[in-house]
């Protein structure tokens, strides 16, 4: 194994506890691609967890086969082997009595870096979740938010520049705003990483979310789905897969859209110095009840009405625009735009340049064709 990302293979993995009728993991195979986030979500006790420490040999199958950058996981020493793959997990399962800096240095120490390598990389690994080290290094764990302690968790896990992560409910025990943020970090940590990432959630969305392919379990590890959330989502493999998806779909897939995908509206726009009444006479001209002003460089500034028109210059008249997307934001971005600023949000360029409008009927439109593209599909 190297540092570079590396594919992963089970085929034919049971895990059969002692005492246990059933095993709890029957005769799982997936091919696992370099450099790719693989979601394993299903219901409690289906066998994700049991899966995922698999790979890592915390948990020995009882038969089938590992392989892991072409290497035969279960012919190395175990130890080695979880040194090379990063494991995050719910509550972060940091060391209580060791410091954040000590928690994260855990691994290279043991890998037998010199001490300033060790220290320069933890200095590093904070960095890159977000966390000042001369603030956070020396704190010990019950000093920390839930949220710092999820992050210290990540940082933990990729000290060592394992080419695999393993990630079991990691934001799973912090509150829906850190864990969305939690999740947008890691999707950008990703980007930069390419780690082959095995995450384990039982949250549909967080699936969706993060990754590039999802496997929808059931009972004892059996893969009901794996595919890309897109298709998951336009087509549900079965009743099973589909009650997960859950009701609103459709919906769902708007976080996969992007404004770039739909087609754009055109405001009615005006420029900031110019004159009400040559506005308001076009948008009575051309029947139409909003302008967007622009300023000197075409950044969007306000929304008028038509009949703020009367009540002086167009920079003190009408709302200020709060809220623009990009081409690169999702639909889902773009809605809730429309629902906090009303009726529609400009679409700006790199610079923040208008470059066209959405619209709620646009949104409701593209929530229509897909619907009718699930259903008819
Ligand atoms: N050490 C063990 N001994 C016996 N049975 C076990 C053991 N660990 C797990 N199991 C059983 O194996 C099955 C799968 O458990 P596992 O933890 O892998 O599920 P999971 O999908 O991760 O669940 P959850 O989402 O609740 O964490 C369950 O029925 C569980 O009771």
């Amino acid at each position: 194994m190297t540092d570079q990302a590396v594919d992963i293979q089970l085929e034919n993995v049971t895990k059969r506890y002692s005492n246990t009728k059933q095993p709890a993991v029957r005769d799982f195979s997936m091919d696992i691609r370099a450099g790719e986030i693989v979601v394993f979500v299903g219901p409690s006790g289906c066998g994700k967890t049991t899966t995922m420490k698999m790979i890592n040999r915390l948990i020995e199958p009882s038969s089938g086969t590992i392989t892991i950058g072409g290497q035969d996981a279960l012919s190395l020493d175990p130890d080695e082997l979880r040194r090379r793959i990063g494991y995050a997990i719910q509550q972060a399962g940091l060391f209580p009595h060791l410091t954040v800096g000590q928690n994260i240095g855990m691994v290279p120490g043991l890998l037998g870096w010199p001490k300033p390598r060790i220290h320069a990389r933890v200095e590093e690994m904070l960095d890159l979740v977000g966390m000042d080290p001369a603030e956070f290094r020396d704190r010990f764990p019950r000093q920390l938010s839930g949220g710092q302690q999820q992050r210290v968790g990540v940082a933990r896990a990729l000290a060592a520049d394992p080419p695999v992560l393993l990630m079991d409910e990691p934001f799973g025990a912090v509150d829906p705003i850190t864990r969305g943020n939690l999740q947008d970090e890691l999707l950008s940590l990703q980007s930069e990483l390419h780690k082959t990432i095995v995450f384990v959630t039982h949250d549909f969305d967080e699936a969706v979310k993060l990754g590039d392919r999802i496997a929808v379990l059931g009972p004892q590890s059996s893969i009901l789905q794996f595919d890309t959330p897109e298709a998951i989502l336009a087509a549900p493999a079965d009743d099973t897969v589909a009650g997960f998806v859950g009701a609103g779909a459709s919906l769902k897939q708007l976080t996969l859209l992007r404004v770039r995908d739909i087609e754009l509206d055109e405001a009615e726009t005006a420029t900031i110095d110019e004159q009400p009444s040559v506005v308001r006479d076009r948008l009575v001209a051309r029947n139409r009840k909003y302008a967007l002003v622009l300023d000197s460089r075409r950044r969007p500034k306000r929304w008028v009405h038509l009949r703020d028109l009367n009540d002086g210059p167009l920079d003190t008249v009408g709302r200020p625009v709060n809220d623009l997307v990009t081409k690169q934001s999702t639909v889902q971005d773009a809605l809730e735009a429309i629902l906090t600023e009303g009726g529609s949000v400009p679409v700006v360029g790199t610079r923040g340049e208008y470059v066209g409008a959405v619209g709620i009927d646009t949104v409701m439109d593209t929530v229509r064709k897909l619907r009718e593209e699930h259903e008819n599909g």
